[in-house]
């Protein structure tokens, strides 16, 4: 059995995972949390072993060597897993990389370039391939969170700012949770109510229209049509579009000036945008769960939140239904979009003029498995409704795999 290496490196967190690319199985995986910060955690896993260890991590270099020392320890040993390569999530591609990519030092250069666009993500990126390439004598792939987007058409990605400013800065809209979106996107087309659904309509599958949700702690919405994205909610820069865990989507760029004009810094204002917006800006909780408690327990601001969340997730389904001419399948995807049902009959409830309903045992019903949630069809029979009738989707996303199967396929065909 071959394996991958999948390397996640957030702005202070590492996630890895061991996968068979064939099977799909994760061999090993886990986490080092909090580096930077005084008091780090790493978490490993292995064949139902769960090791959970405090240890200061001041760097993502250090947090790779105890990742390598967790498996020495715990196992599997990665001398004898048969690694093939390694998988790097890198957040910002640019205008430079747009498919996955085997790394030499010109591409970490690249890379190291691409900071300024995001500053929050590529710094990190960049370490984690470094010592990676230092401590493991393979062939490492960089796959880019943009690389899907790259192909928006210009109508999506342009931003209405002055050409000559925009191309001299890079300024266009990229996108972002591309691997997510596109490995989500093509399971949904794959799916065999999807393909019942459009041989009923007597159609071909470069007709599906599909609107995504991947609701994890970052959030956003790609509209897709015929497996190629014709909209996302991010931008330049991963803060725009939905309300997510700590950063606000979209605000009128003007408050930007005003807060600046106030007398916060440049820098505060990208904080505040940041991490301290969002569903933690407004009820004092980033964590999905634990804001669903404080709305149960008759929380104000927390209500608020949850309203101000469901109500950009409307706007955005209803935005890309117009995008799309329709809308043939919704899916919910990532932490939230999988496990929170009380999200998805909220963005559901109000869209009825869609076509789009819920079942509440289907979407209640806890699974892990890709499946339909929708009401059966409210217009009988299907061609009679003016939008078709579409379907409401749940569909795990597991950007590990689709890491691990574009490092293995570039490694297999260079
Ligand atoms: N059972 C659950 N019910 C509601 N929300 C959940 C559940 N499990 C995870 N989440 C939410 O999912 C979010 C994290 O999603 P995830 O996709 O893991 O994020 P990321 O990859 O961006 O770190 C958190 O807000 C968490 O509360
Ligand atoms: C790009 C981005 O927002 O990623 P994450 O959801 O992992 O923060
Ligand atoms: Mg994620």
């Amino acid at each position: 059995m071959s394996t991958v290496l999948v390397l996640n490196s957030g702005s202070s967190s590492l996630k890895y995972q061991l996968v068979d690319p064939e099977s799909g199985d994760a061999v090993a995986g886990g986490m080092v949390d909090r580096i930077g910060q005084s008091s780090g955690t790493v978490k490993h896993e292995t064949g139902g072993e769960k090791v959970v260890r405090d240890l200061d991590v001041p760097d993502h270099g250090e947090a790779l060597r105890v990742v390598k020392g967790m498996f020495d320890e715990v196992g599997p040993k990665l001398a004898d897993a048969d690694v093939i390569a390694v998988g790097h999530r890198v957040v910002h591609g640019g205008e430079i990389f747009s498919a996955p990519t085997l790394v030499d030092d010109d591409v970490v250069a690249g890379i190291r370039d691409l900071i300024p666009l995001a500053p929050l993500h590529n710094p990190a990126n960049v370490t984690g391939i470094e010592v990676a390439r230092e401590l493991l004598h393979v062939p490492h792939v960089a796959v880019f969170d943009t690389a899907f987007f790259a192909s928006l058409p210009a109508a999506a990605s342009t931003y209405a700012l002055d050409r000559k400013i925009a191309a001299e800065h890079g300024v266009r809209r990229y996108g972002f949770h591309g691997t997510s979106h596109q490995f989500v996107s093509t399971a949904v087309a794959a799916h065999p109510a999807v393909v019942a659904k459009l041989a009923a309509e007597g159609r071909g599958p470069e007709t599906l229209r599909q609107v995504v949700l991947h609701l994890g702690n970052g959030a956003s919405a790609s509209a897709v049509l015929g497996g190629r994205p014709v909209d996302t909610s991010m931008g330049l820069t991963p803060l725009e579009g939905l309300v997510m865990g700590t950063r606000s989507g979209d605000v009128d760029p003007g408050v930007v000036f005003h807060l600046m004009r106030g007398g916060l810094s440049g820098a505060d204002v990208d904080t505040l945008l940041n991490k301290k917006s969002g569903v933690l800006g407004l009820s004092g909780v980033s964590d999905m769960r634990e804001l669903r408690g404080l709305v149960a327990a008759g929380d104000a601001d927390a209500r608020l939140a949850r309203d101000v969340y469901l109500h950009r997730l409307r706007k955005y389904v209803g935005a890309y239904a117009a995008v799309l001419g329709g809308i043939d399948v919704l899916t919910f995807t990532a932490g939230v979009g999988e496990n929170d049902y009380t999200i998805r009959s909220g963005v559901v409830r109000d869209l009825g003029f869609l076509g789009l309903a819920i079942d509440p045992a289907a979407n209640e019903a806890p699974s892990g498995e890709a499946r339909v949630i929708s009401a059966s069809p409210l217009v009988e029979p299907v061609e009679t409704s003016p939008v078709g009738t579409p379907l409401v989707m749940v569909v795990p996303t597991n950007e590990e795999l689709a890491i691990a199967r574009f490092a293995a396929d570039l490694v297999a065909a260079d």
